[in-house]
């Protein structure tokens, strides 16, 4: 449906996330330029939220620090308005539900075509509520990217027969953050969801270092890195763009050697 689907063509695909505004509008804006330019296929751009119920410490913290510095939806839409100077990167939104029915799902969805964003996350957005959200996203071009965990059961099928775009394939229970170990059980939920669609996999949730990207891509179509790309930015004293593009620099290449 939309181009999210084509970026893993012939790929692995690495999607590093930030948080929109941490800590100020300009390293976020530099940030997506830098990602795109070392690597990064998708960048997935968080809108902070207020209760963000699925995230963990690392991510939490850059949430505050772009409260801190004044964020709200418009201001996460002047971002991209900003970086789409520099980078035609497909950029996907993270973000909570309320964000998107606060604006208004059809002017968010607007805005989002008019950015050339075209595929949102929403955590806390169950596959079995999403029948108001999913037309309105469909009408503008915009993917809804499921969420499925190796505990997802039943559902895995049905979502993943739903899906456009990619699915995010969660690696792990709990909430985003570091880890150092993976599920077996992950590559027995890809190869149920692979019997069913061609829609591309993007493994998510503890990923940081090169060889973890290089194990988990070998299993998927991709991975996203949160909490260790937003852990550069907080800890990077002056040379964040030079560390991010150095770290992006790094994944790319420990995924690229897993051919297709
Ligand atoms: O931070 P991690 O463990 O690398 O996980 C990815 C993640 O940060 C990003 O995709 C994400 C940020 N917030 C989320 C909430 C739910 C699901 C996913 C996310």
């Amino acid at each position: 449906m939309t181009n999210l689907k084509q970026v893993f063509e012939n790929k692995k695909a690495f999607i590093p996330f930030v948080v929109s505004d941490d800590p100020d509008f300009q390293t976020t804006v530099d940030s997506i330029v830098t990602l795109a330019e070392n690597g990064a296929d998708i960048v997935e751009l968080g809108i902070p939220f207020s209760d963000p119920v699925a995230d963990g410490p690392v991510i939490q913290a850059a949430d505050l620090r772009a409260f801190d510095a004044g964020v709200n939806t418009n201001v996460v839409f002047d971002i991209v308005t900003k970086a789409r100077e520099k980078t035609d990167v497909p950029i996907i939104f993270l973000t909570y539900l309320n964000i998107a029915f606060k604006y208004g799902y059809e002017a968010f969805c607007q805005r989002c075509q008019s950015l050339n964003i075209t595929g949102l996350v929403i955590p806390d957005l169950p596959y079995e509520e999403s029948d108001e959200l999913q037309p309105i996203a469909e009408k503008y071009g915009i993917d809804l990217i499921p969420l499925i965990a190796p505990t997802s059961g039943d559902r895995i099928e049905k979502i993943a027969k739903k899906a456009t775009g990619f699915i995010y394939m969660v690696s792990s229970l709990g909430v985003t953050g570091v880890r150092n170990d993976f599920s077996k059980q992950l590559q027995d939920t890809i190869e149920r969801i692979k019997k069913v669609t061609d829609v591309p996999v993007a493994i998510g949730f503890g990923i940081h270092s090169p060889e973890q990207a290089a194990e988990l891509s070998r299993i998927s179509d991709g991975i996203i890195i949160g909490s260790a790309v937003v852990k550069i930015i907080a800890n990077s004293d002056g040379n964040t763009q030079k560390d991010l593009a150095d770290y992006a620099q790094s994944i790319k290449e420990a995924i690229s050697v897993t051919v297709k």
